[in-house]
């Protein structure tokens, strides 16, 4: 007599990230940008759980700051891609069911998507034991767009080539973030055409963080406020001028320092403490801000939730 096995499940969860320093430079030949960036993973998530299933399928939860709407379902899904990709170069037979729980805002900059299809690759190797090595998934990764290696990696790291290259890097701090996500979201490639537009005499060589490695390596958040540095920063505010009085009003509010968020138009605020962030939380929400998150970083990349 043979058992017959039900269906297996694993669950991963995936960080967003913020760019503590963003060097973008002149575009390359095949249209991408070099970059030399440094990632943070932050304490926001998205939980992506796969099941074994013999018909495929996609279902989606968000937080209620994230318009479920946003965010594609079936092929469009990076997730979904992601499972497409690696079910091709493994050859493993099988269909799963996807579920995602999003709380990372959709196109705000914080990589959602990315950290959605780090996620899905660690949980289909997990779940088909398939044997992938670190090096595959990051490979894998860098396929499907240029943050999803950091996502995968987490902690803090320096990103180089158009952003695939991670290599982590030393960062004794502990550090609070304030995130002001906004309701609608930024399109990625426009923002890096608007800085094409804007900077067409930008140096071939993005600029290097190096003040700003010295900062993470003290641990001081004075320190790391004024290393703080987004090339996409003035695109985006080009393209967004209202997150510009955002910034100006969480500095108001006593964070260190404020910037856009990678492409944005998610706006990030350094904080001295937990308690420093709690009170730019309420300064914000006071000035209308209905969405305003607290989160520490760094934080871990991609990794299995243990299942009752
Ligand atoms: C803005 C950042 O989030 C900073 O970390 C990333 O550079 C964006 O990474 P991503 O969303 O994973 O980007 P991808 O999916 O690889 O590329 C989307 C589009 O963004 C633009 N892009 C992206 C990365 C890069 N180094 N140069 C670019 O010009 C390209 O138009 C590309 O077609
Ligand atoms: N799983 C997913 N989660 C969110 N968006 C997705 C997903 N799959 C596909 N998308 C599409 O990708 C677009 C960009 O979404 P994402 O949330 O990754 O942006 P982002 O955080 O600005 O990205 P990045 O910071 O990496 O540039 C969305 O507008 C959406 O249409």
């Amino acid at each position: 007599m043979s058992a017959v096995e039900g269906p297996r499940t694993v669950s991963v969860r995936a960080a967003a990230k913020i760019n503590l320093h963003l060097g973008v430079g002149a575009a390359r030949d095949d249209g991408f940008h070099p970059l030399d960036t440094v990632y943070q993973a932050i304490s926001l998530y998205d939980d992506v759980t796969l099941t074994t299933a013999g018909v495929p399928s996609l279902s989606l939860q968000t937080a209620d700051y994230i318009e479920v709407g946003d965010v594609p379902f079936g092929p469009g899904n990076i997730a979904y891609q992601a499972l497409e990709l690696v079910r091709a170069r493994t050859g493993l037979p099988g269909t799963e069911r996807i579920e995602v729980l999003k709380s990372i805002p959709v196109a705000g900059g914080m990589a959602g998507g990315s950290a959605d299809a780090a996620a899905a690759l660690l949980a289909f190797d997990r779940l088909h034991a398939a044997g992938l090595t670190d090096d595959d998934l990051l490979a894998l990764a860098a396929e499907l767009g240029s943050d999803v290696p950091f996502s995968l990696l987490g902690g803090t790291a320096r990103g180089r080539g158009r952003g695939e290259l991670v290599e982590p890097l030393d960062d004794r701090g502990s550090w609070w973030w304030v995130a002001v996500p906004s309701t609608t979201g930024l399109s990625t490639p426009e923002v890096y055409r608007h800085f094409d537009r804007l900077f067409p005499d930008a140096l071939a060589e993005p600029a290097e963080p190096a003040d700003l490695l010295s900062a993470l390596a003290s641990g001081e958040p004075l320190r790391l406020a004024r290393t703080l540095h987004n090339d996409l920063q003035a695109p985006a505010l080009d393209l967004r001028p209202e997150l510009g009085a955002l910034i100006d009003r969480g500095e108001g509010e006593g964070a260190l320092r404020g910037l856009v968020s990678g492409s944005g138009p998610t706006c990030i605020f350094l904080c001295d403490s937990l308690d420093g962030a709690h009170a730019v939380v309420a300064g914000l929400q006071g000035a209308g801000h209905d969405v305003v998150l607290i989160a520490n970083g760094p934080v871990a990349g991609a990794h299995l939730l243990a299942r009752p």
